[in-house]
């Protein structure tokens, strides 16, 4: 079987193994959530069965504590752990403040608490995810289900006073019920087009009752791994102050990888 990998994958899978430099022996690392985030536990998970590399990981959602415990990463709760040492994890968005738009799988709340928790916030994405302005993604708010309708209806009021272009609220569905978070909550969807403000947006949108978290990252990230189809990628990095571009080649061993379908 060959290791043949989309241009957007191939994107996905350099950010994602480049990231992987940044983990050392003994570290408590939060696992993010999504398909790029999936990449970089298979490469955490490889060297831990190659390496012995001795790391405990926090997972983000059901779905990445399944994954990371298939491939034999020790994983414990945030309250076990209390702090981390890094979370590497995957964005819709980011801006060239590495603010950011996260939540399009419906895990940004249990992301945004153990991202926090963090010495360092790592952001791994594909080149697309870059804009000059957050919004065209759609701002996913983890909402209570109890009177959720109202709870949009307050939601599309205050955007009114808000600096967005767009100021439609829809509720996520999963076929054809709603669909529900790790945490037991519904999800809307802000189709905002364009955030003028960010931080100021996520102070307000988080005073209306309802509403548990939104997917703003702010101040949050503090370096973004960049990847590209062609298999280069650049890391910025806010805390070092450097911007550096590698080529990050993949491997016949890299087979393993394969099945992967996250
Ligand atoms: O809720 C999902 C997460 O915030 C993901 O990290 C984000 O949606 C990016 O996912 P992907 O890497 O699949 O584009």
């Amino acid at each position: 079987m060959t290791f043949d990998l989309s241009p957007i994958d191939r994107a996905k899978f350099v950010a994602a193994r480049r990231s992987c430099n940044f983990v050392e022996n003994g570290m408590r690392i939060g696992l993010g959530s999504g398909s790029t985030a999936a990449w970089m536990v298979r490469c955490l998970g490889e060297r831990v069965r190659t390496e012995g590399l001795d790391i405990i990981g926090v997972p983000t959602s059901s779905r990445t504590a399944d994954l990371a415990r298939q491939l034999g990463i020790r994983v414990a709760s945030l309250d076990e752990v209390k702090w981390l040492d890094i979370t590497i994890d995957g964005a819709d968005e980011f801006d060239e403040n590495l603010n950011l738009i996260k939540g399009g799988g419906g895990a940004s709340l249990q992301e945004k608490i153990v991202a926090t928790a963090s010495d360092r916030m790592v952001v791994i994405a594909d080149v697309a995810k870059e804009v000059k302005a957050l919004g065209a993604f759609p701002l996913p708010l983890e909402t209570v289900p109890f009177g959720w309708q109202t709870t949009k209806a307050l939601v599309e009021e205050t955007l009114v006073n808000m600096d967005v272009l767009g100021r439609e609220a829809t509720l996520r569905m999963n076929d054809d019920v709603p669909f529900v978070t790790d945490e037991g909550n519904y999800i809307l969807d802000l189709h905002l087009k364009r955030i003028g403000n960010p931080r100021q947006l996520s102070l307000v949108l988080n005073q209306i009752p309802g509403i548990v978290e939104n997917g703003l990252f702010i101040d949050i990230c503090d370096a973004v791994v960049i990847g590209h189809g062609d298999g280069t990628v650049e890391v910025r990095d806010f805390n070092a102050g450097t911007v550096t571009e590698e080529q990050i080649d993949i491997l016949e061993s890299d087979n393993i990888f394969a099945d992967g379908d996250d």
